[in-house]
């Protein structure tokens, strides 16, 4: 007869198979908990309306509390007479007074005359050398006791030994024979089933190991084709750590298969390699839940693989087992035999690399010989932890993150797949290191919220950019674009990164307060992106640090507010252990900000820089030669995005000026843009006016520029106009100016190409030979690229900053 003859009397994607463990069933009330539970179960409103507790609650249990220990030690004993009587004595009484505590009148009776049959018949089995008929006994009698407590309750159970029906032979099941028998079995009412206990195919008792129970419930939720199985112990989540040891060990709610799986080979203690070997390829939802906690939602096993999940384990006294040729056999069926973890660290034709603890090295060996697959270990015992990666980081490069904690901790080796890392070494680590290595691999990586200021120029070019940054931040903080605002409008959580002008569709008018309550109301990080040359916005800085920003500002407008309110901006942020980048303010994308803040961290002192630092007048000032003029050549530099939105910005010399008092605060020196003499290029008379105005008076300035070209050409060698920027620092104090030179065609600063800045810094370090940094210096290209510099900047220093206290023990 095949099983698709019978008639099941369980329906499929129906039933639920309840899992309880010794911890859940410690003493009578937790019985009388795990009552309560099932109780609860069955009445669940959200249930479907045709479940029926009578066919679809399978319960699968443990042994009471501590009653495996007490029989293991009983079976220490054969031979002892006198010993076994007084340990069995011992057990009635515990087993009595949990009886009596759990059930009253002729269900206690029952129990109890049952107990006491089983009890007699337990000295002949030990001396026999029966062991799985002696541990039985447990998971015997917490099926009984939970299957009569329950019909106390007014609930329709009974009992079931798994023995009767489960069959194993070796390590396999034959889920047709179990299934047959299981069908021949069933009767009405919540089937309490034992766990750990089978049958082998001569119908002899046999365990199934270490957490059994767990094994039972899968295999049993396969055989009733079973929607969940819910596994009840005494944790309510899958912890990133263990977190008795690591204080800041998250829990999860949701664990991928795949990883639940590998965590399970890494001998985790919440679930095992072969419990979850029954739910392969099939339709059931596999929940860990807490039994004291029965309330909270528990940790769902799903088949996502994009899960955030992300644990880190630590294993001592590890060796290295290299085997050959394996004929079939896997690391797998290794740790089943040895109820050990054993991690395959490599896989290949020439050979294959497991780990796995010493004290069973040996053994390992010689199971692998009997079967003739050689193997050798290694002597050296190490201390190994492994980091189970997150969807986001499955790649073989490490983070930035782990790769400068792992630089400080120096494995003796690493080996490295897309899932997992494994690291070895030769001491055991710290508890604070341990602690260190766990935050830097299981800290989330929320997105970065950001919040872009100025859709002009340079800020479509940065979203324009966006989609590609957002594609290389694996491994990293992912980036969030939260709200885009200009001047007028205002568009709040966009759907997707969109080209700007259907962005800018979803707008509506800008309105300040619900703009700023709404990036009050985003999740941490956020960065507030300023790409506007508004000394407004720069001055509302204050509400956007409230709101948690963290803020990076192409505008010059906040780096140059004047000293106190510049100094405000800083204390706040700091106060509030926010960033400020601001490194395309000078050079645009020129890593000139970066450059001087390495040198003065390393200790070297800057005295003095100087150079072209107008992206503008370098374009200008290289291809005018007069046949132009040079308003016209203006026009051009602003259509190439190199100019401020206002032009006249770069030819009154107001941008060098800006970027000196940058650098010069960059450098520790408390300044303002009045201290910095300027000489302009443009007449004051025209810097002041209308666009308009200045427009219709351009001629004069095109006359004026064309005098200063004639001046320099007629000089008795050829010269160049350069318009520069000269910063010194001395004993006394700061110098500064900007004004417009005639170099020689052979100074450094004529040899250029058209838009580049030059920053020729000298320092104690750099004294006759001064480092220079040379290139573009403006335009929508490299500075958006400058921006998102920046950005990843912003989004290492979150990941690299660690929080004080990390260990419990430390
Ligand atoms: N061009 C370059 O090479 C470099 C530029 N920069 C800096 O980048 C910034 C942007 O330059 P660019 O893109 O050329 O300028 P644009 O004029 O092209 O764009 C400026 C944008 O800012 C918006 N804006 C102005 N005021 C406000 C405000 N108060 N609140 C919100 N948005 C505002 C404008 O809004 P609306 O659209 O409504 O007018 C516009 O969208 C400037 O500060 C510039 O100094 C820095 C380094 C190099
Ligand atoms: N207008 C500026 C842009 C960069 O800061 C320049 O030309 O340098």
């Amino acid at each position: 007869m095949t099983t698709q003859a019978l008639t099941k009397p369980w329906r499929s994607n129906r039933s639920q198979v309840h899992k309880f463990g010794g911890t859940s069933l410690a003493n009578a009330s937790r019985f009388q908990a795990v009552a309560a539970i099932v109780k609860q179960i069955v009445t669940d409103s959200m249930l479907p309306h045709d479940w029926q507790p009578d066919r679809d609650c399978w319960l699968v249990v443990s042994a009471p509390g501590k009653t495996t220990d007490q029989l293991c030690a009983l079976l220490e004993l054969t031979g002892q007479d006198a010993a076994i009587e007084l340990a069995v004595a011992k057990l009635r009484d515990d087993l009595t007074e949990l009886v009596c505590q759990t059930l009253s009148g002729s269900l206690q009776a029952e129990v109890l005359a049952e107990l006491a049959l089983w009890l007699a018949g337990l000295p002949a089995l030990v001396q026999a050398g029966q062991t799985a008929d002696v541990l039985a006994l447990g998971e015997s009698l917490s099926a009984l006791l939970l299957s009569r407590l329950l019909r106390q309750s007014g609930l329709s159970a009974d009992w079931l030994d798994s023995r009767k029906f489960l069959t194993v032979d070796g390590q396999q099941i034959r889920w047709d024979e179990s299934e047959q028998y299981l069908l021949s079995l069933r009767t009405a009412g919540i089937q309490v089933v034992t766990g750990f206990i089978a049958r082998d195919p001569a119908g002899h008792s046999l365990t199934l190991g270490r957490n059994g129970s767990d094994y039972s419930a899968t295999i049993l939720g396969r055989l009733v084709q079973a929607e969940q199985v819910h596994i009840w112990t005494d944790v309510d989540a899958i912890y990133s750590g263990d977190p008795r040891r690591l204080a800041a060990a998250h829990p999860y709610h949701q664990v991928s298969w795949r990883q639940a799986c590998l965590l399970a080979e890494l001998g985790n203690p919440v679930l095992h390699a072969r419990t979850l070997a029954p739910l392969y390829n099939s339709q059931m939802q596999l929940q860990v839940r807490s039994s004291f906690e029965p309330t909270r939602q528990g940790c769902q096993i799903v088949p996502n693989a994009s899960c955030q999940a992300s644990f880190v384990t630590d294993l001592q006294q590890m060796v290295l087992l290299s085997v050959h040729d394996l004929h079939g056999f896997d690391a797998h069926w290794l740790a089943t035999e040895l109820q050990q973890p054993v991690v395959t660290l490599q896989q290949s034709e020439q050979g294959n690399l497991w780990l796995l603890p010493s004290k069973v090295a040996d053994r390992a060996v010689q199971l692998l010989a009997e079967h003739e697959v050689h193997a050798v270990h290694d002597t050296t015992a190490y201390y190994a932890v492994a980091w189970l990666k997150p969807a986001p980081v499955q790649q073989e490069a490490l983070p930035a993150d782990v790769a400068a904690c792992l630089q400080r901790l120096q494995p003796a080796h690493t080996y490295q797949s897309k899932e997992l890392a494994v690291w070895l070494f030769e001491q055991e680590l710290s508890a604070v290191s341990f602690a260190e290595l766990h935050h830097y691999c299981t800290q989330p990586r929320p997105d970065i919220q950001l919040i872009v200021a100025g859709t002009g120029n340079v800020g479509s070019e940065f979203l324009r950019l966006l989609p590609g940054h957002q594609q290389r931040c694996e491994g990293s903080h992912g980036l969030q674009l939260a709200a885009v605002f200009n001047s007028r409008q205002m568009v709040l959580k966009p759907a997707a990164v969109q080209e700007l002008p259907s962005l800018l569709q979803q707008a509506v008018s800008l309105q300040q307060q619900a703009l700023l309550a709404e990036i009050a109301r985003l999740p941490a990080p956020k960065v507030l992106i300023d790409l506007t040359p508004s000394q407004a916005l720069a001055e509302q800085y204050p509400d956007f640090i409230a709101a948690g920003c963290h803020i990076i500002s192409a505008n010059k407008q906040g780096v140059t507010l004047p000293e106190p309110q510049y100094q405000r901006i800083r204390t706040l942020l700091s106060e509030q252990k926010l960033q400020w980048l601001s490194n395309t303010t000078v050079g645009a994308g020129l890593p000139v900000q970066r450059a001087l803040n390495e040198l003065q961290a390393a200790g070297d002192t800057v005295r003095r820089i100087s150079g072209i630092f107008s992206g503008t007048l370098s374009w200008l000032l290289c291809l005018y030669d007069g046949r132009t003029a040079f308003s016209d050549l203006l026009l051009q530099a602003k259509a190439l995005g190199y100019t401020e939105p206002d032009p006249r910005e770069d030819l009154s010399g107001r941008d060098v000026q800006r970027k000196l008092l940058v650098l010069a605060r960059e450098l520790g020196c408390s300044l303002d843009l009045a201290d910095i003499r300027l000489e302009p290029l443009l007449p004051e008379a025209l810097a002041g006016a209308s666009w308009d105005d200045f427009w219709q008076q351009r001629a004069e300035f095109d006359a004026l520029m064309q005098q200063h070209l004639v001046q320099a050409s007629a000089q008795a060698s050829p010269k160049q106009l350069r318009y520069v920027g000269e910063l010194t620092l001395t004993d006394d104090g700061v110098d500064a100016c900007v004004r417009l030179v005639v170099v020689p065609e052979t100074d450094p600063l004529a040899a250029i190409q058209p838009c580049d800045n030059v920053f020729v810094i000298e320092s104690d370090w750099y004294q006759q030979l001064p480092l220079v940094i040379k290139g573009p210096g403006a335009g929508r290209t490299v500075t958006a690229g400058g921006v998102h510099a920046d950005l990843a900047q912003l989004s290492r220093q979150l990941l690299l900053s660690t929080p004080a206290n990390l260990s419990r023990s430390s």
